[in-house]
This record gives C-alpha cells, structure tokens and sequence, in this order.
C-alpha cells in the first residue's frame, strides 16, 4: 500500500502551463478520481506520478520517497490505459505474465500469478486466445489483469472504460472497485465523466484548466460544490447570481433574477454578492401557492421542454414573474434563466402547461464565489 504527496507542482511544456501549483495527500488505499473536462491536465498529473512527465517546480513523494531522481519502474505503479495497449502477438497469458516475467518471477510463483489474476478477471477460459479474437470487455479486462499482475502498491487508470458500451462499462467499473477493495490498492482514476467519479471514488479531485478547483468525497462535491464551475460539471445545476438582502438566524433572504428567494444556510455567503444553487431534483411540482412554513420558495412557471428519462422526467421551466419582487434592486433586470427541475410527478404535464413549483428553502445553497 503506497501514498502520494503533491506538493505545489507545476508541469510546463514550453511556455505552456498544463498544471499549476497543484497540491493534492492521497492516503494509502484510497481511490481518487482526477475528473475535468478534456484538455484540463488529469492525464499530465497521471503521467508525471508515473514519471514519464517531469516537474517544472514543486515535489511528489510516493510511499515516503522524494520521487526527483526515481524512475518509473522504481516508483510501485502500473498504469491501465484507455486504449489497452495489449500486445496483440501474445496470448491473452502471456499479455498477463509480462511484468512478472520482466520482474524475473520463478515458474511456479508465475503459473500461481497467472491463475490468481485470470480469476480476479474473469479470463481463466481465455487464457490461450490472442487479444484480435477477444471482446472489448474482455480485451479491457486482459489490461486490467496485466497491470494488476504486477502487485503494483499504486494503480494508475487513465479512462479505460471509455471505449466500452454503457452496460460493460457500469461492470468492469464494478469490478475495478471490487478488486481495489480486495487488494487494498492506492487507485487514481482518469475520467471526464462525472456519474463514473461519483460512483466509484472516496474521494473526486475537480480539475479545470491545469489547476484542481475543489478535493472531496463525491458526496461533498455533488451537495457542497464550491463554485460555479463545480456545480456545473459535476452533474445538473440551476446556479443564480444573488444579492444578500437581509438574514435572521440562518435563513436569508436574496434579490435574484427569479425575484426574492428565501434560503436556509448555516454557511454564511462569502460575499453580498454571490451565487446560489440547486439542483433539478431538489424542487418539486406543487399544486397549492403557498408556502406552509413560510421559508419555501414558490413560482409558476411555463413548461418550455420535457424529457423522458425512464425513472424520472426532466423539464426546461421558463420562469413567470414573481409578484413579490423588489424592482429597485439591480438583479431584477438580469436576463431571467431557465431552470431544470427532474421529478417523478411530471409525467402528466405537457409543454406550454404553467405549472407552480416549490423550492424548499433548504435546498438551495450559497457557492464560495463572488461576483
Ligand atoms: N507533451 C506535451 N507537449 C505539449 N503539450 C502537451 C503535452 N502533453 C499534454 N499537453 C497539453 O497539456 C494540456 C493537458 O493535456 P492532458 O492530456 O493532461 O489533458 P486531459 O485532461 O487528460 O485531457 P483528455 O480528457 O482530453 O485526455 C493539453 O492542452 C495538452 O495539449
């Protein structure tokens, strides 16, 4: 089992910064998920824990050990790729016993490994098959046993499910997460899809334009984002710019272009203006106007676009005025936003229907971000 300490890194190519002052403790046995759009350096910081992308400036530690002067293969990583790099003139047994061969392993301890890992993947029956004759799933799953087969203390995965269809990829993710609790692996994980990151992590790094803009566990970054980017990328938001009118106790009152909403917060907003936030799920469909314990939020609205999604409907509400509005505050002029809202009980409405709808107090959030 093997940590990792980011310590102020910057990676340059030329006069390109790829990543920038990244800082990140990744404790032995924990699955972190690098998650960002393309482009944001997750790759760039997968490879310079492997040691095939040097640091401009800052310094790493795997296991303890200054990493400046240790090369990859002294490092205790294996990295899995998106591509899965097999080689296609071996069989599948051989594509497994490669590190163990190159790492000089006895016979018998290598007819043991070949037998341990083809069962934790599922290949035991295609030992003597050549990767072209394989599925994808089990060409992905061939990847995955050769890197594993090197007991490496630090799995290095960059998006290997990407290139499998959605049923295959839900379980060989499955599966990667069973094996990493088995083994106790330390796992960094490469992907751009955030419902993968959330599903599989203990804790998500949020990544954009060469930085990490927020570290937490998948349950923090969906609930607590700290910004609008966060909000945004990690699943659906409805995010408003909102001026801070008046508080008691934890309940405040903000001027948005929706009109005045009242929301409920034990973390004070970092500025008067500020962002707020929800999230489809978290407002309802409501037949009565009024709010029973006077802190919901209700308004009508018009049914621009629903979509079916099997479990749930999603619709694209267009905002009416609201009655109770204060027009001399600015942010009533602001180009008013569409909101989506998921639910189970809209299967009935239909598009151009005005609708009321209930945003408890609760449920809406202030972002750590001013404007
Ligand atoms: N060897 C290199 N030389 C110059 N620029 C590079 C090099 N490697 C990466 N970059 C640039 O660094 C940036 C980050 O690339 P990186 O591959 O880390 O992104 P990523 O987040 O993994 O993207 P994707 O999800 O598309 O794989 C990109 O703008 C890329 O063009």
């Amino acid at each position: 089992m093997t940590s990792v300490l980011i310590d102020s890194v910057n990676v340059r190519f030329g006069d390109f910064e790829a990543l920038r002052n990244i800082s990140l403790n990744i404790d032995s046995g924990t699955f972190v998920t690098l998650l960002g759009p393309s482009g944001c350096g997750k790759t760039t910081l997968l490879k310079t824990i492997a040691g095939f992308t040097p640091l401009s400036s800052g310094k790493m530690l795997i296991g303890g050990k200054e990493t400046h002067n240790l090369p990859p293969e002294k490092r205790d990583t294996a990295m899995c790729f998106q591509s899965y790099a097999l080689f296609p003139h071996l069989s599948v047994a051989n594509n497994l016993l490669f590190g163990p061969k190159q790492k000089k392993l006895s016979k018998q301890d290598q007819a043991t490994r070949l037998q341990d890992i083809a069962s934790q993947v599922s290949l035991t029956s295609q030992l003597d098959k050549f990767p072209p004759e394989l599925s994808g799933g089990q060409q992905q799953r061939v990847a995955l046993g050769r890197a594993l087969a090197i007991q490496p203390g630090i799995m290095l995965f960059d998006e290997p499910l990407s290139n499998l269809d959605a049923k295959l990829r839900d379980s060989v993710r499955f599966e990667i997460r069973q094996l990493q609790k088995q083994q106790g692996f330390t796992a960094i994980y490469v992907t751009h899809d955030q419902a993968e990151a959330l599903a599989m992590s203990d804790i998500v790094v949020v990544m954009n334009k060469g930085a990490i803009e927020q570290i937490g566990s998948p349950n923090d970054i969906y609930h607590r984002p700290i910004n609008r980017f966060v909000a945004d990328f990690v699943g659906a938001a409805n995010i408003l710019p909102a001026q801070v009118l008046e508080q008691h106790g934890n309940l405040y009152r903000v001027q948005t272009a929706l009109g005045q909403l009242q929301v409920q917060s034990d973390q004070a907003p970092i500025a008067k203006q500020t962002y707020i936030f929800w999230r489809p799920e978290d407002m309802c469909f409501d037949g009565a106007n009024t709010s029973p314990n006077g802190q919901d939020n209700i308004f009508e609205s018009r049914i621009i676009a629903k979509t079916f999604l099997g479990n749930i409907t999603e619709c694209l509400l267009d905002p009416l005025p609201h009655s109770h509005d204060d027009a001399n505050t600015a942010l009533t002029c602001d180009k008013k936003p569409s909101i989506r809202i998921q639910n189970l009980g809209f299967q009935r409405a239909e598009e151009g229907e005005q609708v009321i709808i209930r945003v408890p107090s609760s449920n809406i959030r202030f972002l750590a971000e001013a404007f």
